[in-house]
């Protein structure tokens, strides 16, 4: 199992009063599998999906990442652990704008390499650029997802659902084994949807477990299981509907 999550809580205070914003929690996800969290604005989905990748601490409970304990996790082993093994699709915008998209989607492959013996950033660059294989890899997911034109340009000079999917390529750069992603279709368009969950797909046809917040219903039929999240709460839905 890839993912172990155990009885999780994340509680927080409003006007004076705690409140459970995720309520015991456990789920499991295994390398293969995509997995959807369905839920209403404000349910807790986002603070469960920070839980998991350490950018918050629990108030109760644990999250196993393939075998490490993620919530007893160090600064220092955190960052390592969310650059190798997490790959994290974010709702927000988050490219850096003084970088092209190709370059933005190698960045975390340059400081982070996803096998240590494969690339450093000490290392020269080869001679030609095309021979990089970080490079050849992020055009290749650039492809991928429809946007290998843009590798040259900068994320000023993108729509919304083109920026979306340059981050999905730079979050699967380093082929993690977790694929978080919060979101992933929230402003695009049908065809795109169908581009993105058909890679996110693949992705976890290909060996990683896929976890994913949505709204929308275009993305659950790509999903192995369906949950809802209501007031903090997880609950497993009737999947018989939304088999691929
Ligand atoms: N740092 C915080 N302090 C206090 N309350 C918080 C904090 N973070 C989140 N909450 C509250 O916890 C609840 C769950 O928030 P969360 O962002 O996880 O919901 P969500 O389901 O992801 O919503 P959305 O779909 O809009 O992103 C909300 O009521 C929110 O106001």
């Amino acid at each position: 199992m890839l993912l172990d999550v155990n009885d999780l809580t994340r509680e927080f205070i409003r006007r004076g009063k705690t409140f459970a914003a995720v309520d015991h929690v456990s789920l499991t996800l295994d390398s293969g599998q995509l997995l959807a969290i369905v839920g209403r604005s404000g349910n807790g989905k986002s603070t469960l999906l920070n839980m998991i990748c350490g950018l918050l601490r629990p108030t109760s409970g644990t999250v196993t990442i393939d075998g490490v304990r993620v919530d007893v996790l160090n600064d220092r082993e955190l960052s390592r652990l969310r650059n190798r093994t997490i790959g994290f699709v974010t709702q927000g915008q988050t490219l850096l704008a003084n970088l092209t998209v190709i370059d933005n989607v190698m960045l975390p492959a340059t400081f982070f390499p996803a096998d240590p013996a494969s690339h450093t950033i000490l290392d020269p660059r080869p001679a030609s650029t095309s021979d990089d294989p970080i490079r050849v890899r992020a055009m290749a997911l650039l492809e991928s997802l429809g946007v290998a034109d843009l590798a040259e340009s900068y994320p000023r000079e993108l729509s919304g659902g083109e920026m979306r999917r340059v981050s999905i390529a730079r979050a699967l750069i380093n082929e993690p084994k977790l694929v978080i992603a919060d979101e992933p279709t929230g402003d695009l368009d049908a065809q795109s949807t169908e581009i993105v969950m058909r890679l996110l797909r693949r992705v976890a046809d290909d060996g990683a477990a896929v976890l994913m917040v949505t709204h929308d219903a275009d993305a659950l039929p790509y999903a192995d299981r369906v949950y809802t999240m209501d007031a903090g709460r997880l609950a497993e839905r009737d999947t018989a509907n939304h088999g691929v």
